[in-house]
């Protein structure tokens, strides 16, 4: 089974995905981090974040154990990705290593912004997790607070709408609903009630 979840920054993908693959016991990737992973070697270099061809070899040496969640999520991080994730030469190789990961069995789930478009066009079940800008703003920024770091609801809120404005817009598989996902708007609803909603979607589908 595979099971793909797609939405804008701080929809809460990743805490479902991780949720959803321990209760159903499959394998969890974030593939957010793969981008932030090539995107913080290239700043770790001093290179540029456009230098495709470095990117690409960056990806080829990527060993998805050794990406480190509490140094990658970094805000700044999550910026500097999303300009990455524009090279299509550098889409091609993440997702080349992302389906590898889908497809070893039993399967996965794989949380990101063109899984259920692109990467895993026949996954078993596709969720497109939303919720307004002002509630993503919110739940990010209290995430920053709580880890310690600065955050103003603010310049989170400006950067997320940035952000999501560049990942929808860019020509190589642009963050977007698949035709056959369901939507999954969790604005008034706690991460348990989300939880429980994509449990009953996915046990539908599947
Ligand atoms: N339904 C929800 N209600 C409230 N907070 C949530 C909900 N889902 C996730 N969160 C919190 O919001 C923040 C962003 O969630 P995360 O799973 O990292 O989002 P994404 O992977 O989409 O960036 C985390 O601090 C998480 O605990
Ligand atoms: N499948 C994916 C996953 C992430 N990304 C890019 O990587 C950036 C960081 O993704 P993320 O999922 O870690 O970001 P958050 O939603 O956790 O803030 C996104 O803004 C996208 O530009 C992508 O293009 N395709």
């Amino acid at each position: 089974m595979i099971i793909a979840i797609d939405g804008p920054a701080a929809s809460g993908k990743g805490t479902l995905a991780r949720r959803l693959a321990e209760h159903f016991e499959l394998r969890h990737l974030d593939t957010g981090l793969t981008f932030r992973a090539v995107a913080a070697a290239l700043l770790a270099k001093g290179l540029p974040l456009g230098d495709e061809a470095i990117a690409v070899e960056i990806a080829r040496n990527l060993d998805l154990a050794q990406m480190d969640k509490s140094v990658l999520s970094a805000h700044e991080i999550g910026e500097a990705a999303s300009r990455v994730a524009v090279l299509g030469a550098l889409r091609q190789e993440l997702v080349d290593l992302q389906r590898r990961f889908a497809e070893t069995p039993p399967g996965a789930v794989l949380d990101g912004r063109d899984i259920g478009t692109v990467v895993c066009p026949d996954a078993t079940v596709k969720l497109f997790v939303t919720a307004s800008p002002e509630a993503r703003a919110r739940r990010r920024t209290d995430e920053m607070l709580s880890k310690g770091q600065e955050a103003t609801y603010a310049s989170v809120l400006e950067d997320l709408k940035r952000r999501d404005e560049r990942d929808s817009q860019r020509t190589v598989a642009p963050m977007k609903q698949a035709d056959d996902a369901v939507l999954l708007d969790t604005t008034e609803m706690d991460i348990e009630a989300a939880f429980q909603a994509a449990v009953d979607i996915i046990s539908k589908a599947a």
